[in-house]
C-alpha cells in the first residue's frame, strides 16, 4: 500500500503551518511535504516534525508571484538568482531534515524555449554538483493553471533528465497536471517510473480529494504497488470543505494514511 505525505502548502490551509503539521500527524500522516515555508525558521520547523517523528520530504524554490514569476531554472538572463534561491532552499532543506528541493522552472515565451532549455540544463548541472546530498525534483505543471510555464508533460521533464544526465534528478509525477495535461496516467507512470522521485495525486479536473472525477486512484495505488513503488504519495489536493472533513477517500479507496 502506498505511503502518503500531506502536503502542506495545500491542506489545512486556514491555520498557520505549525498547526498544520500538528494536525497531519493527529490524522495520521507520516510524512509532510511544503511549498514556501522560507518565512518560517527552520529549527523549530524541525523539531515540531521531530516531536511527531513525521519525515519530512521537500519544499520548492523560491517564486515572486508578485512580480509574475515561479521559479527562475529556465529564465534567461537571471542565472545568479537562481543560484542564490537554490542556495537558500538546499540550506533551507538540510536545515529541517528534508530530502529533495523541487527546482521550479519558471514561466518562458514559446520563442525561447530552446534557448531556456539549454539555460535549464545548465542551471540543473551546477544545482545538482552543489547538492549531491539531495534529490532534485522536476515537475511539468499543466497549461491550464499555469499557462506559459517553461513545460508540461513528463516527456519534456524526461528529456531534461537526460540532457543533464546527473543522477540526483528526478521526476515530480504530479498525477493531477499528468491527467490535465496528457491523460494515460497509469501508463504514463509505467513508461517513466525508474526517473519518478515522488508522487503527487489530486481529482482530475477539480483538484480536489482524489475519490472524483477521471483518473481511477484506487487503480493508479494499486499500480503504484505493483510496480514496486517505494516512495511517497504528496497529497497535493484542495479540499472541498475542510480538510479533516474530506478525510474519507483513503477508505473509499482501499488505502490507508
Ligand atoms: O503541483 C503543484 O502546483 C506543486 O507541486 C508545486 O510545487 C508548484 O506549484
Ligand atoms: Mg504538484
Amino acid at each position: 500500500m502506498p505511503r502518503f505525505s500531506a502536503n502542506l502548502g495545500f491542506l489545512w490551509p486556514d491555520r498557520p503551518l505549525f498547526e498544520r503539521i500538528d494536525a497531519a500527524a493527529a490524522v495520521g500522516f507520516r510524512a509532510i511535504e511544503l511549498h514556501w515555508p522560507y518565512d518560517i525558521p527552520a529549527e523549530p520547523l524541525r523539531e515540531r516534525c521531530e516531536n511527531h517523528a513525521l519525515t519530512v520530504l521537500g519544499l520548492n524554490t523560491l517564486i515572486d508571484p508578485g512580480k509574475g514569476e515561479f521559479g527562475l531554472g529556465a529564465v534567461e538572463g537571471r542565472q545568479a538568482d537562481f543560484q542564490a534561491g537554490f542556495a537558500r532552499a538546499a540550506a533551507y532543506a538540510r536545515a529541517i531534515g528534508a530530502g529533495s528541493v523541487h527546482v521550479m522552472a519558471g514561466d518562458v515565451a514559446p520563442d525561447r524555449k530552446a534557448a531556456a532549455a539549454e539555460l535549464f540544463a545548465d542551471n540543473l548541472r551546477w544545482a545538482a554538483g552543489q547538492a549531491p546530498d539531495l534529490t532534485l525534483l522536476l515537475e511539468p505543471l499543466n497549461a491550464r493553471d499555469r499557462p506559459g510555464y517553461f513545460y508540461a508533460t513528463v516527456g519534456e521533464a524526461a528529456g531534461v533528465i537526460a540532457k543533464v544526465g546527473a543522477p540526483n534528478i528526478k521526476i515530480m509525477f504530479d498525477a493531477y497536471h499528468v491527467g490535465v495535461t496528457e491523460g494515460g496516467v497509469v501508463e504514463r507512470l509505467e513508461r517513466y517510473l525508474p526517473l519518478v522521485g515522488h508522487v503527487q495525486i489530486a481529482a482530475v479536473p477539480s483538484r480536489a480529494e482524489p475519490d472524483e472525477g477521471e483518473v481511477d486512484y484506487a487503480a493508479f495505488f494499486r499500480a503504484l504497488d505493483r510496480l514496486g513503488y517505494g516512495g511517497w504519495v504528496g497529497c497535493e489536493y484542495r479540499p472541498r470543505a475542510g480538510t479533516d472533513e474530506g478525510l474519507g477517500w483513503p477508505s473509499t479507496l482501499g488505502v490507508a494514511l
